[in-house]
């Protein structure tokens, strides 16, 4: 069965970047998709005769070692076998001049910043439209002579070899950074590689991206299989069991768990949504009495993570077991809203990045796992998915909603996680965002809550004496959550906030705001 499901990558015309493990490497794929070509990212170690689809073209990233260096990584030589236009992008250019006569060295002095590209050759269709703009520039080695059968095309005040070109192949290379917004037509030169020398389509839209996705799910299924689904109301889960219900209809059985850490009136309200709103049959299972009790004397954040994300797994295999399908087989797979940016972590060149915390993915955690995954929108980025929920009709309250962790107020409870605990962290909550809502900013900040801090404080209330725990607000802006800035509000709201916390939530004496960015600190206070 699986042999015969097509690949995104094989549907769409896709530009292949190997990645050497710069910083900007996804940010390559978000320029290409933004003009629709579809682009996907495998490590610089990738075998191409392993490759598991055909790409049109191929860009060989930056990356921060040095191609002379002992240990450096490689690219397979096989890649210009492929008979596709490739380029390469700084260490990937200095690349592709080690391979064509190692003229690569240190260069005098570092150049990063701004420097203003003068194009040589116009016929070059590469530079079609970046004459004499502003490029970013990132390196510290040079190329010091030009490799075999290249000729230069571009240059800059520091860089002799700014742009070089194979003088009969379409192999390019350019020292600076095209991806950065800072290079102000890096845009169009990246269109110029992909659509005028690669000749990709531009056919990466959403709506084509339904319709691959529902045949591709509708033959991995097979005509009788029944599927679940991990759906927490949040928009990726949502648009994932949208596009299930479309490719499969009622095969698909959309399970929501309320594992007693979601904020106020969540479960009912996302139980309304999908049931009346979207036609999605969602059952409710109970199990906030397994989560809490696994988390009794609990303290560590990442113990309270691995137990929530455990437990996940084990109430969505019962509930596999008790859905009976029609056609008497048992249920195989497990929906998931498992994004791109999970993926590209999981596959980028610099291996697994340090665990600075376990996020919880219902399907990351248990080695033994039954149930296969399906994760229609491992290649997608969050804002197709928002781009994606508008068209398949999903309401803009939800497409916009801000993200939710899947360990919810559990996280957010600082120390042991009790039903008092989330009750306070919960109501402090729910009047931060209503507040937030009023004042019609919510749009305006990428995620916003309330965290526990399990500290106790004295406060003065009525003339008597308090002694009780402080909340953290938390609310910040970002693009991509990997790194974010603390939203800045007017005081007066924040003063009517905090007034009102501390008047309405039992159990709390004072309010903090959270000023500190991300890194160093994260967006969770666990
Ligand atoms: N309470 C829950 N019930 C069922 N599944 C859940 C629950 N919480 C999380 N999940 C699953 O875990 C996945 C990861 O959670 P995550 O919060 O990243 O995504 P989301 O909730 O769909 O969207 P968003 O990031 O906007 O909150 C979800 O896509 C969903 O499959
Ligand atoms: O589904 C999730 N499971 C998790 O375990 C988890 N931990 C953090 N987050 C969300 O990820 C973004 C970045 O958060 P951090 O800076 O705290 O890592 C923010 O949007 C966080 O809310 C999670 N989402
Ligand atoms: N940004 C890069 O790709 C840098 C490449 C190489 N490490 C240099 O310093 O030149
Ligand atoms: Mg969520």
């Amino acid at each position: 069965m699986t042999a015969e499901v097509e690949q995104v990558s094989e549907v769409f015309n896709t530009i292949l970047v190997l990645d050497f493990g710069s910083q900007y490497s996804h940010l390559i794929i978000r320029r290409l998709r933004e003009f629709n070509v579809y682009a996907e990212m495998l490590p610089c170690t990738q075998k191409i005769s392993e490759l598991p689809f055909k790409p049109v073209g191929v860009i060989l990233s930056g990356g921060p070692f040095s191609v002379y260096e002992e240990g450096a990584p490689h690219v397979d030589h096989d890649v210009f076998k492929l008979g596709v236009p490739i380029l390469g992008i700084c260490y990937g250019m200095q690349e592709l001049a080690w391979i064509n006569g190692k003229g690569v060295g240190r260069g005098e002095k570092r150049e990063y910043g701004p420097a203003t590209l003068t194009v040589e050759d116009s016929t070059c269709p590469l530079f079609e439209g970046v004459d004499h703009s502003q490029v970013w520039m990132s390196h510290h080695d040079k190329l010091h002579a030009l490799p075999t059968g290249f000729k230069t095309v571009a240059i800059s005040g520091n860089s002799p070899f700014a742009g070089i070109a194979h003088t009969e192949k379409d192999i390019f290379g350019i020292q600076f950074h095209p991806e950065v917004t800072h290079s102000l037509q890096g845009k169009t030169l990246l269109k110029n590689f992909a659509v005028k020398i690669c000749k990709a389509t531009q056919n990466w839209t959403m709506e084509n991206f339904i319709d691959t996705e529902i045949k591709r799910i509708r033959a991995l299924v097979g005509p009788s299989a029944e599927v679940i689904g991990a759906v927490s109301g949040g928009v990726d889960s949502t648009v994932g069991a949208k596009i299930m219900k479309e490719a499969i209809g009622d095969r698909f059985h959309a399970i929501y768990v309320d594992n007693g850490l979601m904020r106020k009136n969540e479960t009912v309200q996302v139980k309304q949504t999908l049931d009346e709103g979207l036609g999605i049959n969602l059952t409710v299972v109970d199990a906030s009495k397994q989560f809490l009790d696994n988390l009794k004397g609990i303290t560590d954040p990442e113990k309270k993570r691995k137990i929530i994300g455990n437990t996940f797994i084990h109430v969505f295999e019962k509930v596999a077991t008790e859905i009976k399908p029609k056609d008497g087989s048992e249920i195989e797979y497990l929906l998931q809203g498992t994004l791109y940016p999970d993926v590209i972590e999981s596959i980028s060149f610099k291996g697994p990045s340090q665990t600075i915390k376990t996020h919880h993915n219902v399907g990351g955690l248990l080695e033994d796992m039954k149930l296969k995954l399906i994760e229609p929108l491992r290649e997608l980025f969050k804002d197709e998915v928002r781009h994606l929920g508008q068209i398949m009709g999903i309401p803009e309250d939800l497409v916009w909603r801000h993200p939710f962790p899947g360990p919810g107020i559990g996280i957010r409870v600082l120390g042991e996680v009790t039903p008092e605990q989330v009750k306070i962290a919960r109501e402090a909550d729910y009047i931060f965002i209503e507040e937030i809502k009023k004042a019609g900013l919510y749009r305006s900040i990428s995620q916003a809550f309330a965290a526990l801090l399990p500290v106790k404080s004295v406060g003065v209330m009525g003339d008597q004496r308090t002694y009780e725990q402080v909340i953290a607000l938390r609310a910040i802006e970002t693009t991509d959550f990997m790194t974010a800035d603390w939203f800045v509000f007017e005081a007066k709201f924040l003063k009517n906030v905090a007034s009102r916390i501390v008047n309405e939530v039992d159990g709390v004496a004072r309010v903090t705001y959270d000023i500190t960015s991300k890194p160093p600190a994260t967006v969770e206070w666990e």
